[in-house]
């Protein structure tokens, strides 16, 4: 499927509760691929937006009583109308609080897709106790780990680190584009998970939207470092090769391995 074109046809609607370090880029990063961004935190429009949203993403990072309780609502809305919604459970583990209301979302919101760092979907599966902050890692990432979480959740895992895992518990595929230029810049997490909102808006099959998805982007990333001089450029540079994007591209670029 070409997604990228799709995503420019249809211009999907993707409703954000987000942190605030990541919020004006990811809203320009969906804006560059073809979507349609909202970034909003009361609850008292969370269950508007989460119905008429044609994904809902929700990021744990610079959490709030309200962001919870607006995750919450949005995320039940979402799922009576059968919109995606896309977790990002930054720093899983990391305070009791966060803990807390990541453990609410996953027993109560039905969830597309779990995007988060190796360390963060270790925690999610009981291998570790504690993500250290929002930039957690693990040595190695794992796709048996990030398998048992897509088992224990029922939903599609992207994994992140060098290598991506992306796995529906069944079908497991490891991407290898990218640049490590996305690890001295903040929120380039933040700014996939909001990515992965569109491609998942567009395809019944959440598995090779998430495969796509993390491709595109870190094919961006790659052609992005071509012209960056460092971070300030790069960031520059990333949403330029996001909104120059083709399916074109990402067929030729893409270095996926599907087992
Ligand atoms: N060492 C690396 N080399 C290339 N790309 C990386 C590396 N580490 C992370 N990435 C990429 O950076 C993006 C953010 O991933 P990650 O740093 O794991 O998430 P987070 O920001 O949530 O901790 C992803 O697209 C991932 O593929
Ligand atoms: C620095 C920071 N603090 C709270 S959220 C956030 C952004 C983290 O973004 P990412 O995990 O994608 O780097």
């Amino acid at each position: 499927m070409n997604f990228i074109a799709k995503i420019r046809e249809d211009k999907p609607f993707i409703f954000n509760i987000t942190n605030e370090v990541a919020s004006n880029f990811a809203a320009n990063g969906l804006i560059a691929i073809g979507a349609s961004p909202a970034m909003s935190h009361t609850p008292r429009e969370a269950q508007d937006y989460g119905a008429m949203a044609d994904a809902v993403v929700l990021n744990l990072g610079t959490l709030t009583e309200d962001r919870g309780e607006a995750m919450l609502k949005a995320g039940k809305a979402a799922n009576e109308k059968g919109v995606p919604v896309i977790l990002d459970p930054i720093a899983v583990g990391g305070t009791v609080f966060r803990t807390e209301i990541i453990n609410d979302i996953l027993a109560t919101v039905k969830l597309a897709a779990i995007r988060a760092n190796a360390g963060e979907i270790a925690v999610l599966a009981g291998a570790l106790e504690k993500a250290k902050g929002p930039d957690s890692m693990i040595e190695k990432n794992d796709p048996e780990i990030a398998k048992a979480v897509a088992k224990k959740y029922d939903t599609v895992v992207i994994s992140t680190g060098e290598t991506d895992v992306i796995t529906d518990g069944m079908r497991t595929a490891l991407c290898k584009n990218g640049h490590e230029m996305l690890q001295n810049i903040t929120a380039s997490g933040c700014l996939l998970s909001s990515i992965i909102g569109p491609f998942v808006s567009v395809a019944d099959d959440k598995f090779q939207a998430g495969v796509y998805a993390v491709a595109s982007y870190g094919i961006a990333a790659e052609l992005a470092m071509k012209k960056a001089m460092g971070p300030g450029t790069f960031i520059l540079a990333l949403l330029d090769e996001l909104y120059f994007l083709t399916d074109e591209k990402v067929k030729r670029y893409k270095q996926i391995q599907e087992r």
